[in-house]
């Protein structure tokens, strides 16, 4: 397969191109960045792009990619429900392509989300904590406001109701980020690389459910899946657990 990483010189960019490089049947055949523009001619052929660029750039780039010709298997956080519906509406024009969108292509974190999503039913209590290299631009990270927004449906689905908390006053924001209910906590510390920490509670007991990627290598076995199973599925396919038979 003749693959396109747009992005490519960025942190997962180059982490990504050496895992194509290093893959037998995986062909590196376009390189692009900031300021390359994406068309047929630059994608050389390119069957299949890798896009890891920025919240602000990834929908233009999809939209280029999907008119190109290209199926995408796409990293980038910040997507919301208004631009996963304009790739919805581009690929209704291009209904042989498929696009996969994943907020984490790491077992360990597509684990981690799929095993809070089925535990939050069960605890009066969940906080998500998630804990970054201080490079990363958005926050909170596109893994946590996912697994906090599966909480959340999790939480009504099961008829429970807002979680015990009798904060008063929090004039500086100490308790974090509220999604749908629940409290999201976002670390910035030299060092790391990606981690999160799902915490829940109950009178006497306490469950974590703990991923950590410790480095971007991680990250190359779920988008090689992703790689793989792209092009069976037109259309959009959000999250990479819908490819593990979870
Ligand atoms: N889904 C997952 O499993 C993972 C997702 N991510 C997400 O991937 C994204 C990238 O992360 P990371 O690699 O750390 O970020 P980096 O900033 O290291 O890399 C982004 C790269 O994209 C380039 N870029 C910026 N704008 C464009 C554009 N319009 N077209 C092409 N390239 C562009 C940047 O160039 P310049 O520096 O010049 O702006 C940079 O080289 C983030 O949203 C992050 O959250 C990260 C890890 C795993
Ligand atoms: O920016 C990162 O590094 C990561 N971004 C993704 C996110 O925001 O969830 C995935 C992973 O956490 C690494």
């Amino acid at each position: 397969m003749k693959v396109a990483v747009i992005g490519a010189q960025g942190r997962m960019g180059t982490a990504m191109s050496a895992g194509v490089q290093a893959t037998e049947g995986l062909d590196l055949v376009a390189s692009l960045d900031a300021g390359d523009e994406i068309t047929v001619g630059s994608l050389n052929g390119a069957e299949a792009a890798i896009e890891f660029t920025r919240p602000d750039s990834t929908v233009a780039n999809v939209l280029a990619l999907i008119d190109a010709g290209v199926h995408c298997v796409v990293g980038t956080t910040g997507w919301t429900g208004e631009s996963l519906d304009l790739v919805k509406e581009k690929l209704e024009q291009n209904p042989s392509i498929g696009v996969l969108i994943a907020p984490n292509y790491a077992l360990s974190a597509v684990l981690a989300m799929v095993f809070a999503k089925k535990a939050a039913a069960y605890f009066e209590s969940a906080e998500v904590i998630e804990l970054h290299h201080p490079g990363k631009v958005d926050a909170p990270s596109g893994t946590a406001l996912t697994t906090a927004q599966h909480i959340a449906q999790a939480r009504r689905e099961a008829g429970l109701g807002e979680m015990p908390d009798a904060t008063e006053t929090d004039p500086h924001g100490a308790r974090g980020a509220v999604i749908e209910g629940v409290h999201v906590h976002a670390v910035r510390l030299r060092g790391l690389t990606a981690h999160e920490e799902v915490v829940f509670g109950n009178p006497g007991e306490q469950l974590t459910i703990r991923t950590d990627s410790f480095d971007r290598e991680s990250f190359f076995p779920g988008v090689l899946l992703g790689l793989r199973e792209v092009g069976k599925r037109p259309g959009l396919t959000y999250g990479l657990d819908q490819l593990m038979e979870l």
